[in-house]
C-alpha cells in the first residue's frame, strides 16, 4: 500500500484502528482521570460500537482498501526476537517511572501475542507487578500522523499514553507497511510533544497543527521545520484553548469536504489572531500572523470555505455536542463523513448545508454491495451509535489513523 495522505477527505484506502479490548475493563474508577477517561466504559458494548463503525468504513472503502488492527501489526513486528528486545529496552529507558526493569526477564520470555497484550493491559499472568492499562490505544489517531509521504511520530504529552506511542514507533520502524517512509520519519525530542490529533492535512502543500494541551510550541515548531524541509509549503499553527474538553485541534475542527469543515464556534470562528502561517524563507522559517483560520485557509487555497457549526446555532448545544465529539468527524471520501449519532444538532446543521443524513444501517445496506462513487455519492453524513466509546472522550477521527487516501 502506498503510504500517502494528501488531504483530510480523499477516498480512504488504508487506516489503522484498534477495537477496544480487555484494557478498557481494567480502568479503575479511582484512576480514570489519570488514564484520561471521563468514565469507566463497558468493554462489550464499546467493542460492538467500534466494530459497527468499521463496517461503515468497509462499505465505503474501495475493494483494495485495508483496515489494519494495531494489535495485529504489533504482533507481526514482534515475531522478531530482536525487535521485541529493542522494544523492551526502549520501554525501560523511556518510562523510568514504571520500573519495568523489574520484570525485564519475564518480558523477554513472552511470545509476541502476550507482549502485545502486556503493552495494552499492563499486566503479566501470574505476576503481582502491574502497570496501568492503556485504554486510549483505541484512539490510534494520536500515535502518529501521515502528511504527504512523511510520517510524523508523535510524542505523548501525558504519561498515561506513553507506552502506546512507543508501540507505534516500533511499528513504524519495523512493519513492512511503513517501509517506504520509515527512513525519513519526522520525530521530536527532549521535552517537545506532539500528538496526531493536532495534525490536519489540507493538501500536499498545507498542513494545520494545533498548539494545544498536548502539542507544545517547541514540538509544533520542530515538526513544522521538518515538514517544510520535506516539501510542505505552509504549516499553519492554530492556537487553541489548552484544556481537557478540546485537547486536540480535531476535537473542535475537522474537514467534511474540500472546502467544508465542521467547527466549534467559540474556539474557532469567534477567535481572532489565533493563527500563524509558517513558511520557508531561504534556509530559515518565517512566520506571518493571520486574522483567522477561515481567512488563512481561503488565502492559501484560493477557495471559499464554509464552516458548519458543531451543535448548530444554540450555545448550549454547541458546548454539549463538542463535549461528545460532534466536531470530530472522519471523512471516508470527499463529502462523506461519519460521526456519533447522539450529536443530533450537528447532523441537523450538516443537513441544512445539503448533506443527506443516513444512519449506519441505511448506509451499509446501500453501499455494502455497491461501490461508493466519489463523483456522485457526495454530501452524506453517516451517524453511528457510540455511547460507550464517547466516554473515552474521542470520536470517529480520533479512532482512526489513516495511512492512505486517494486524492
Ligand atoms: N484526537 C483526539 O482528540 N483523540 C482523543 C483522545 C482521547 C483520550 N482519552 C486522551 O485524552 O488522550
Amino acid at each position: 500500500m502506498n503510504i500517502n495522505i494528501s488531504s483530510e477527505i480523499g477516498v480512504l484506502k488504508g487506516v489503522i484502528v484498534h477495537s477496544p479490548g480487555r484494557e478498557v475493563s481494567l480502568v479503575n474508577p479511582n484512576i480514570k482521570e489519570d488514564l484520561l477517561f471521563d468514565d469507566i466504559i463497558f468493554e462489550n458494548d464499546a467493542r460492538f460500537e467500534h466494530i459497527d463503525m468499521l463496517k461503515i468504513f468497509s462499505a465505503a472503502m474501495p475493494d483494495d482498501g485495508e483496515i489494519f488492527e494495531i494489535m495485529d501489526m504489533a504482533e507481526e513486528v514482534f515475531q522478531s526476537e530482536d525487535v521485541r528486545a529493542e522494544f523492551i529496552e526502549v520501554m525501560i529507558k523511556e518510562l523510568p517511572f514504571e520500573n519495568i526493569h523489574i520484570i525485564e526477564k519475564e518480558l523477554i520470555r513472552l511470545e509476541p501475542k502476550k507482549l502485545v497484550r502486556f503493552v495494552a493491559e499492563g499486566t503479566l499472568e501470574d505476576q503481582i507487578f502491574n502497570l496501568h492499562p492503556a485504554p486510549n490505544l483505541l484512539f490510534t489517531r494520536d500515535l502518529a500522523a501521515v502528511a504527504g509521504d512523511s510520517v510524523i511520530l508523535s510524542r505523548a504529552a501525558k504519561e498515561a499514553r506513553a507506552r502506546e506511542f512507543l508501540l507505534m514507533r516500533t511499528i513504524v520502524h519495523y512493519h513492512p507497511l511503513f517501509d517506504s517512509v520509515k527512513k525519513k520519519a519526522i520525530t521530536v525530542g527532549g521535552h517537545q510533544t506532539i500528538e496526531g490529533g493536532d495534525v490536519l492535512v489540507v493538501s500536499d502543500d498545507i498542513v494545520l497543527i494545533g498548539m494545544s494541551e498536548r502539542t507544545s510550541f517547541s514540538g509544533l515548531m520542530g515538526v513544522a521545520e521538518q515538514l517544510l524541509n520535506h516539501g510542505v509549503e505552509h504549516v499553519v499553527a492554530v492556537d487553541i484553548p489548552k484544556q481537557r474538553s478540546s485537547m486536540h485541534l480535531d476535537t473542535i475542527f475537522t474537514f467534511a469536504d474540500e472546502n467544508e469543515c465542521v467547527a466549534f464556534p467559540p474556539s474557532i470562528e469567534e477567535k481572532e489572531n489565533n493563527v500563524v502561517d509558517l513558511f520557508k524563507n531561504g534556509e530559515g522559517v518565517q512566520c506571518r500572523q493571520c486574522k483567522s483560520l477561515k481567512q488563512t485557509l481561503e488565502e492559501l487555497t484560493g477557495k471559499e470555505f464554509t464552516f458548519i457549526k458543531c451543535g448548530g446555532e444554540n450555545r448550549i448545544d454547541q458546548f454539549r455536542e463538542q463535549w461528545t465529539d460532534g466536531a470530530n468527524l472522519f471523512a471516508l471520501a470527499p463529502g462523506v463523513v461519519v460521526g456519533y449519532g447522539r450529536n443530533t444538532k450537528t447532523f441537523e446543521a450538516l443537513v441544512s448545508h445539503g448533506y443527506k443524513h443516513m444512519n449506519q444501517y441505511e448506509f451499509i445496506e446501500e453501499f455494502e454491495n455497491k461501490d461508493l462513487d466519489p463523483q456522485k455519492d457526495r454530501k452524506i453524513a453517516i451517524s453511528f451509535e457510540g455511547h460507550e466509546l464517547c466516554r473515552g472522550r474521542g470520536g470517529a477521527r480520533c479512532m482512526t489513523m489513516p495511512v492512505s487516501r486517494i486524492g
